[in-house]
């Protein structure tokens, strides 16, 4: 089924009902409106979410037009009015009347539509419409959406295959589709122009040229990192000086932000896409954009350095900027930094001016560019990695908690340094330490290597539509084997027992992280010793010196975890909070077991639930413990980049096992162990 598209022309707009169904996979719908009000035209343009759904959209104004896109399936409307066949370009063609049935109009139903619909109709529509057509548009470009998204969807099971997945089970099954829609939707900023986000939104306003600067501060938006395709958070700040008597509608500058976030992104280049595309469109004195963005930890490293005392993100900053903020004499760059209220250290980087023309960004110390450690083909030497260098100096491999380390300016013609070096190519591989690969079946995943790469490779130019809209081949392929080599890094954990990850030892890390941490974290971890449900104190350390038929609480909190969603391939990352009721017979657990424990479900393709599950029942069965409980709290990416998009939504789950369930001191004991959120 094609997408099909349909415009609504409408005199009265009078709460207008969209209604839409389903084909395969869902349906996405998406729907704009220009009304007109005092000579001015408003538009507004939001996406209306997949499935089986009617929402009102309706609104008063005199007269308008409303553009419906109902992807992937059958669209029907219900409305009042007169719809348009429209063209994927957004050329109006053959009118159409609609009929009325019980305040329901379909497309299916218009009278004198003739050949203007070839939508077919159906009998039932299954969600209490009258009538159900399939809006298809036979003169849509090919490739169409549903073949762009079928064929990223094949691409996607051969990830899946190479992973050693079974397609067929549970949870798998629509998989391929929604990251087909998940990558579609993180590229869409390729298909969209600046004119388009900033429409007319362009205001006469005398006296402005002599005015102020704007700033638009704090516009969280999600892009995906150019170099290993995994999602990063952003926040930007966009400012500009008026000129030629003309300021912009503030949301544009926040679109401006969408449409360059959604594209495969450096934040630096993310900052100087946004300030040259607003220098484009508005004849400004001056533009400078700031953005802070925060990167996935290297999940390779989850297992040692993911540790409590580590941030889950980390953190850098990124500026461009041009004409009058580059111009220290007019102190237009501080004034606008100060106005951002940035955290001190982060200020304290963004001290000078960018100079006109260049780009000043700052990274953090073995940060985004300075090293490959916040990608997942991080660390020389980590498990199943391979060096990635970005042709850039190395960066002080001091990680003694300074957050920023340079500053360092590009000329424009060279924006981002991971694209500076023509032999970056060859220098960028470098086969995995020998014995890095520690897995069973390590061999048969490593083997699936390249058609995983290809498939990647698929996936990105079908997501861009084909064009060469700013990824070359090279880029594609680099981004293609990172992101191939963090699936099958990131799932790991699906092929070993908890036999055997309870008794290998665990080799300490070169930087001093994980086991010697662990050890120590495991010495100084709390127990809680209670009798019949009642705390009766802490004692610290192996020996407890606790007499026959007592039992004690052991906890182990903040259990770092990076695991990937198995629906949309996205990662989510949190903590796990484990405790469990110890009886005088019962195994314990040193802290660095309960991470490989965690470690161990996690790096498989996931579902948060069954997560925590399945940690409590191997806390369970490897420690006889008379009750287990297990809380999960983690953010999911697929809540955060895309789809419903709450950047600050987490979720918990809990599992509980045994005595635990009887026993509501003992859970109560365990939950005020917890750390507080806020
Ligand atoms: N219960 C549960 N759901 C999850 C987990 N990870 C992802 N999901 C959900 O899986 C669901 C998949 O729903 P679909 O409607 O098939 O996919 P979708 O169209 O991408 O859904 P949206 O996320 O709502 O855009 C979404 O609601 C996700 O939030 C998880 O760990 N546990």
């Amino acid at each position: 089924m094609a997408a099909a598209t349909a415009m609504i022309i409408f005199a009265q707009e009078q709460d207008l009902n969209l209604c839409w169904q389903s084909g395969w996979g869902g349906s996405a719908c998406r729907y704009q409106k220009n009304r007109k009000e005092q000579d001015e035209i408003w538009e507004e343009e939001r996406d209306l979410g997949p499935s089986s759904k009617t929402r009102k959209v309706g609104g008063h104004s005199n007269m308008g037009r409303i553009n419906l896109e109902v992807m992937q399936g059958n669209g029907h409307l219900r409305t009042n009015g007169e719809v348009n066949d429209k063209k994927r370009e957004g050329t109006l063609s053959k009118p159409v009347k609609v009929q009325v049935q019980k305040g329901v109009f379909s497309p299916a139903n218009c009278v004198g539509n003739g050949a203007a619909h070839s939508g077919q109709e159906r009998t039932s529509c299954g969600s209490g419409c009258a009538h159900e057509a399939e809006l298809e548009d036979p003169e849509m470009d090919a490739p169409s959406d549903d073949a762009t998204l079928a064929r990223m969807a094949g691409a996607v099971r051969v990830l899946l295959q190479g992973l050693g997945e079974d397609l067929g089970r549970d949870g798998l099954i629509r998989t391929p589709l929604r990251v087909a829609k998940a990558l579609r939707f993180a590229t869409k900023g390729y298909r969209e122009s600046v004119r388009d986000a900033v429409g007319t939104a362009l205001f006469a306003l005398p006296g402005s040229s002599g005015g102020g600067t704007v700033v638009v501060r704090d516009v969280d938006t999600f892009s995906h990192c150019r170099a290993c395709l995994l999602p990063f958070r952003c926040r930007c700040h966009i400012a500009y000086v008026p000129g030629a008597e003309c300021v912009v509608g503030l949301s544009k500058l926040a679109r401006l932000a969408e449409v360059f976030s959604r594209r495969l992104q450096t934040p630096q280049r993310l900052a100087q896409d946004i300030a040259d595309g607003l220098a484009s469109v508005l004849a400004a004195r001056g533009v400078a954009v700031v953005v802070e963005s925060w990167h996935i930890r290297n999940a390779c490293e989850a297992d040692c350095t993911l540790g409590a005392s580590t941030s889950d993100w980390v953190p850098s900053v990124a500026a461009a900027a041009s004409g009058c903020f580059c111009d220290p004499q007019e102190g237009l760059w501080d004034e606008f930094v100060a106005m951002l209220g940035l955290d001190p250290e982060v200020e304290s980087r963004l001290e000078a001016p960018p100079e006109e023309g260049r780009i000043l960004y700052q990274r953090e110390r073995n940060g985004l560019l300075a090293s490959p450690e916040l990608c997942p083909f991080g660390r020389p030497g980590g498990p199943g990695e391979f060096l990635v260098d970005w042709g850039l100096e190395e960066a002080d491999s001091d990680s003694s908690g300074e957050v920023f380390s340079e500053i360092a300016e590009l000329d424009e013609e060279r924006p981002c340094a991971m694209h500076q070096d023509p032999e970056m190519g060859a220098r960028q591989h470098r086969r995995p330490a020998s014995g890095t690969e520690t897995l069973e079946g390590g061999d048969a995943r490593e083997a699936a290597l390249p058609q995983m790469v290809a498939a990647v490779e698929t996936l990105l130019h079908a997501a861009e539509g084909g064009d060469d809209v700013g990824m070359t081949q090279d880029d594609v392929s680099m981004t293609a084997e990172r992101y191939a080599r963090w699936l099958l890094s990131a799932t790991r954990g699906s092929q070993q027992m908890v036999d055997g990850v309870l008794t290998e030892r665990w080799p300490d890390e070169p930087n001093g992280c994980s086991h010697a941490q662990s050890r120590e974290q495991e010495r100084v971890g709390m127990q809680e010793r209670v009798g019949n449900g009642v705390s009766v104190g802490i004692l610290r350390g192996q020996g407890n010196g606790l007499g026959g038929g007592a039992t004690e609480l052991v906890t182990e909190i903040s259990v770092p975890l990076v695991s990937q969603c198995e629906h949309h391939l996205l990662p989510f990352l949190g903590k796990a909070h484990v405790g469990y009721v110890r009886g005088s017979n019962a195994g314990r657990l040193d802290r660095g077991q309960v991470e490989r424990i965690v470690s161990l479900y996690s790096q498989r393709l996931q579902v948060q639930e069954r997560l925590t599950k399945q940690i409590a029942e191997a806390i369970a069965s490897s420690t006889h413990a008379e009750g287990v409980i297990v809380v999960v709290e983690a953010s999911h990416m697929c809540m955060m980049s895309r789809g419903i998009e709450k950047v600050a939504s987490s979720t918990a789950t809990t599992e509980v096992l045994g005595s635990f369930k009887t026993d509501p001191k003992a859970r109560a004991a365990f939950l005020r162990k917890l750390p507080r959120r806020h």
